[in-house]
C-alpha cells in the first residue's frame, strides 16, 4: 500500500516499501490536510520537473551569494509566470507584508495596496528590528514625525543603532516596505505603529533620495535571502500611508487609539502562528533524509557472518530518528489549533488575542526549538555524509535554526507565556474562577486529579494519563514559580526584578505548559482518523511521543513523588515497543510526507535511494574538480615541497 515505489530504486528501500501495513496516500493526505493539496502538490511537482528553466544551473551549494541570489530572482521572476507562490526573494512579502496589508490596512489602503502586492507589482519587507533593538519594541528609534502643514510623515533613523537591521529581502530585493516607526504627532510620542514607505525607485530600483539601504553581509544560513539595513533620512510620506486600520491619526494630527493596545503586533502573532507547520515540515524533511538512508545504509554486522546490517536496525538509530517523526505529527497538529484561533481573530475576535499570543508565543518558543534539535539529530545519525552539504541537513538545520531567533527570541517568548500562567496562578490562589473557557489553559484551574500517576506496564496505554501527568508538571511549576514572585515581594523586591529573578522558574514553567498543550493536541488530532491501518500507525506515533516526552521531564515527575522509578521503566518499555512497532513501516511513514525530490534537495533523501552514484556525481560537479591541477597549486604547496626536496637535498 506503498505508492511511492517505481522501478529502478535502490531495492533496499524497495523491500522496505513492500512492508507497509498501510496507505501512504491516506497517511499523506492527513498530514497535508487533504487528498486534494497531495495531488496539487504532485501537479505543482510534476509541472517543476518539465519546466527545466525552474531548475537551477548547477547544485546551489557550488554557488557563492551573489549566484545564488541572481538564481533566487531568476526563478521567482519565472514562478510569477508559472505559480503564483514564489521563493525566497519573496519571502517577506508573503510572510510579513501581505498579511500586514490583511492585518493593519483600512478598508480604503486595502483596496490600493493588496491588489498589487498579491499581482507582485512591487515586493515588500517587514522592516520592525534596529541594529540596537529586536526583542524591546518599546525602545525603537526610527520616527515618524507627522506635518500637519503639509499632512506628511517625516521619517528618520536618528542613530546608528536605529538602522533597521535583519528584515528578510531588505538589501537588494524590496522596493515597497513596512517601516516600524515611533509615530510623534503634535510633540506627542505614540510609540511604535507601522507604516508603508517606498525605498526604491519602481522602475530603475534604484535606492530612493533620503534611503541608504544594502545588505547584511553573510549569517549563519539562509544565503538566498537577502537581509538588510536601512537608514531614513528625512524620508516623506502621505499621511494615508500610516497602516490606519487599528491606530489612525486625523489630518489636523490627533491621534486614535486602538481597540486593542496590541493590534499592531497582530504580524507577529500571525508567523507565529503559522510557521509552526514550517517546522512541521522542516523536521519532516530532515526525517525523510536520515530515515530513507538509514534503510539503505548498511554499516556492520549485529552476529559475524550474517552480513552487514541496515544502521535502521539497531535501536540506538531508531530512537535518534522515529522521535523526530513524531514531533513533525506533534507540531502538525499543534499548528492547525493556533491557524484556527488566528482566523478567528482575523475574523475579527480580537478578544482571543491575548490567548493567541500565550499559545503561539510559547509554541513558537518550544517548536522551533526541538525542530532545530531534531535536524541536528536527523544529521549527526546519518555519519560523515549528513556533514555534507549533498545531505541537504545542514542548511535544513541553519534554516530552521533562525527561527529560535526572528519572530521573537525564543527565551523571551516563553517569558510572555509565562505572563499569562501568573496571571492564572494569581487567580487560582483568590480562588476566582476563569473569565472565559480557555482549553490550553482550564487545567490550571484543576488540582491533580490523582495523586499519583496512572502509567503502568500496559503496553497499549491510554494518552490521557500521561497528559494528566504533563498537566501535573506543568501546574507544579507555574505555582512554584508564582509563589517564588509573590515571597520576592513580600520581600520588598519590585515585581519587576522579582520577575527578573524567578526567569528561569518561569521559562520552565513555561516549557511544561507548552509540551502539555502540544501532547493535547496530537491526542485529539488521531481521533479523526477513521481509517484503521493508518490510525494504528498515528497511535504507535502519538505512544513515541508522549513517552519520549516523558523521559524527557522525568525527573520533574518524580521531583514529588508524582511518579515512581518503576512508571520510568514502563515508560521507556513503552518507548522501545513503539520504535519496535514502527520500525517495519518507518521508510513508508515519512514517504507519506510526500516531500519530492525538489523539497528534499538531498542525494541522501532521494526517493529512489540511489544515494552512491548520485554522491559521485554531485561531488563531481564540484568547481574545484574542473581542474585535475588547482591554477594555483605550483605557486604555493608545489613550491613549499618543491623548496622542501630540495632543501633536503642539501
Ligand atoms: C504564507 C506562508 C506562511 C509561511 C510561514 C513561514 C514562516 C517562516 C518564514 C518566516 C520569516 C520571518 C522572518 C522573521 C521576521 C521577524 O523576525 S519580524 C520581527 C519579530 N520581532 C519580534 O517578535 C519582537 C519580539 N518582541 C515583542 O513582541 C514585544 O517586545 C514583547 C516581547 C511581546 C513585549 O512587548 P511589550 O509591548 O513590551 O509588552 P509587555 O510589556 O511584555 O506585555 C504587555 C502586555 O501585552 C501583551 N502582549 C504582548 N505582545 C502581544 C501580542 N503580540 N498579542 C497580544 N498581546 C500581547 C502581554 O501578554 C502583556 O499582557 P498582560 O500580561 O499585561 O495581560
Ligand atoms: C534570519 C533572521 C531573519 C529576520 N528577519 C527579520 C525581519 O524580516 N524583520 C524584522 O523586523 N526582524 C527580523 N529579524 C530580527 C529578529 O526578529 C530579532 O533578531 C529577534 O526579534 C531577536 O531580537 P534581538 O536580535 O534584538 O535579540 P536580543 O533581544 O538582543 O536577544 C539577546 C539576548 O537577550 C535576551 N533578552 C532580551 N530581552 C529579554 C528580556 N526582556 N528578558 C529576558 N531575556 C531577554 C534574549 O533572550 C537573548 O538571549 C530576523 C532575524 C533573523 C536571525
Amino acid at each position: 500500500m506503498n505508492s511511492y515505489i517505481k522501478p529502478g530504486d535502490n531495492p533496499l528501500l524497495t523491500e522496505e516499501r513492500k512492508k507497509c501495513q498501510f496507505s501512504t496516500d491516506i497517511l499523506a493526505a492527513f498530514y497535508h490536510e487533504n487528498a486534494q493539496k497531495i495531488k496539487r502538490r504532485h501537479e505543482i511537482y510534476q509541472y517543476y520537473l518539465e519546466n527545466k528553466e525552474l531548475h537551477d544551473p548547477e547544485p546551489t551549494e557550488f554557488m557563492d551569494r551573489y549566484h545564488r541570489l541572481e538564481n533566487a530572482e531568476r526563478k521567482v521572476s519565472l514562478l510569477k509566470k508559472h505559480v503564483k507562490k514564489a521563493g525566497s526573494p519573496l519571502g517577506l512579502h508573503y510572510t510579513m507584508m501581505i498579511p500586514t496589508i490583511l492585518n493593519n490596512a483600512d478598508d480604503e489602503q486595502k483596496a490600493e495596496w493588496l491588489p498589487k502586492a498579491q499581482n507582485l507589482e512591487f515586493i515588500g519587507t517587514y522592516a520592525q528590528t534596529e541594529l540596537g533593538h529586536g526583542t524591546n519594541l518599546r525602545f525603537l528609534e526610527t520616527t515618524a514625525t507627522y506635518d500637519p502643514k503639509t499632512q506628511e510623515f517625516i521619517l528618520n533613523s536618528p542613530t546608528t543603532s536605529a538602522a533597521k537591521w535583519w528584515p528578510g529581502n531588505l538589501g537588494k530585493s524590496s522596493n515597497r516596505i513596512i517601516v516600524v516607526a515611533r509615530l510623534i504627532s503634535n510633540g506627542k510620542d505614540y510609540g511604535p505603529h507601522s507604516f508603508f514607505v517606498p525605498i526604491r525607485d519602481p522602475i530603475t530600483h534604484k535606492s530612493l533620495p533620503g534611503v541608504t539601504v544594502g545588505d547584511i553581509g553573510p549569517k549563519f544560513g539562509i544565503p538566498t535571502v537577502d537581509n538588510g539595513f536601512l537608514l531614513l533620512n528625512n524620508v516623506r510620506i502621505p499621511r494615508r500611508n500610516m497602516f490606519m486600520k487599528n491606530a489612525k491619526l486625523n489630518p489636523d494630527g490627533t491621534y486614535i487609539s486602538p481597540k486593542h493596545a496590541k493590534l499592531a503586533y497582530g504580524t507577529m502573532v500571525y508567523v507565529r502562528a503559522v510557521m509552526i507547520r514550517t517546522m512541521s515540515h522542516m523536521l519532516g524533511l530532515a526525517s525523510t533524509i536520515s530515515i530513507r538512508y538509514s534503510a539503505i545504509r548498511k554499516q556492520g554486522e549485529i552476529e559475524a557472518g550474517k552480513g552487514e546490517v541496515k544502521v535502521l536496525e539497531y535501536q540506538t538509530q531508531q530512537y535518534r530518528l522515529l522521535p523526530q517523526v513524531a514531533r513533525a505529527w506533534a507540531f502538525e497538529f499543534a499548528g492547525r489549533y493556533t491557524r484556527k484561533l488566528y482566523a478567528q481573530f482575523l475574523g475579527g475576535d480580537v478578544d482571543v488575542l491575548p490567548a493567541l499570543h500565550g499559545v503561539s508565543s510559547g509554541l513558537k518558543a518550544v517548536v522551533t526549538h526541538q525542530t532545530a534539535q531534531g535536524i541536528e539529530q536527523c544529521r549527526m545519525a546519518c555519519g560523515g555524509h549528513g556533514y555534507s552539504e549533498a545531505s541537504g541537513l545542514p542548511q535544513l538545520f541553519a534554516t530552521a535554526v533562525a527561527g529560535c531567533t526572528y519572530e521573537g527570541e525564543n527565551m523571551v517568548m516563553l517569558l510572555q507565556s509565562a505572563r499569562q500562567l501568573v496571571k492564572i496562578a494569581s487567580d487560582v490562589r483568590k480562588n476566582q474562577k476563569p473569565t472565559k473557557q480557555n482549553p490550553v489553559t482550564d487545567y490550571l484551574y484543576k488540582t491533580s486529579a490523582a495523586t499519583k500517576c496512572k502509567i503502568d506496564q500496559t503496553t497499549d496505554p491510554d494518552p490521557s494519563s500521561v497528559i494528566e501527568a504533563f498537566e501535573h508538571v506543568a501546574r507544579r511549576l507555574t505555582f512554584a514559580a508564582f509563589d517564588k514572585l509573590e515571597q520576592l515581594k513580600q520581600r520588598g523586591i519590585s515585581a519587576e526584578n522579582a520577575w527578573v529573578q524567578c526567569g528561569v522558574d518561569l521559562r520552565r514553567a513555561a516549557t511544561a505548559h507548552t509540551r502539555t498543550f502540544i501532547a493535547r493536541q496530537f491526542s485529539n488530532g488521531i481521533l479523526e482518523m477513521r481509517d484503521l491501518p493508518v490510525q494504528a500507525v498515528l497511535k504507535d506515533l502519538l505512544q513515541l511521543y508522549l513517552f519520549y516526552e516523558v523521559l524527557e521531564c522525568d525527573g520533574d515527575l518524580l521531583y514529588d513523588g508524582y511518579v515512581i522509578g518503576q512508571q520510568i521503566e514502563y515508560s521507556k518499555n513503552n518507548v522501545y515497543e513503539a520504535l519496535r512497532r514502527l520500525r517495519p513501516n518507518a521508510v513508508s511513514i515519512v514517504d507519506s510526507f510526500d516531500f519530492n525530490d525538489r523539497e528534499l534537495n538531498s542525494v541522501l533523501g532521494r526517493r529512489d535511494g540511489n544515494v552512491y552514484e548520485n554522491m559521485l556525481e554531485w561531488a563531481k560537479s564540484s568547481p574545484l574538480n574542473k581542474h585535475d591541477v588547482m591554477p594555483f597549486h605550483h605557486k604555493y604547496l608545489g613550491k613549499m615541497m618543491e623548496d622542501a626536496r630540495q632543501q633536503s637535498k642539501l
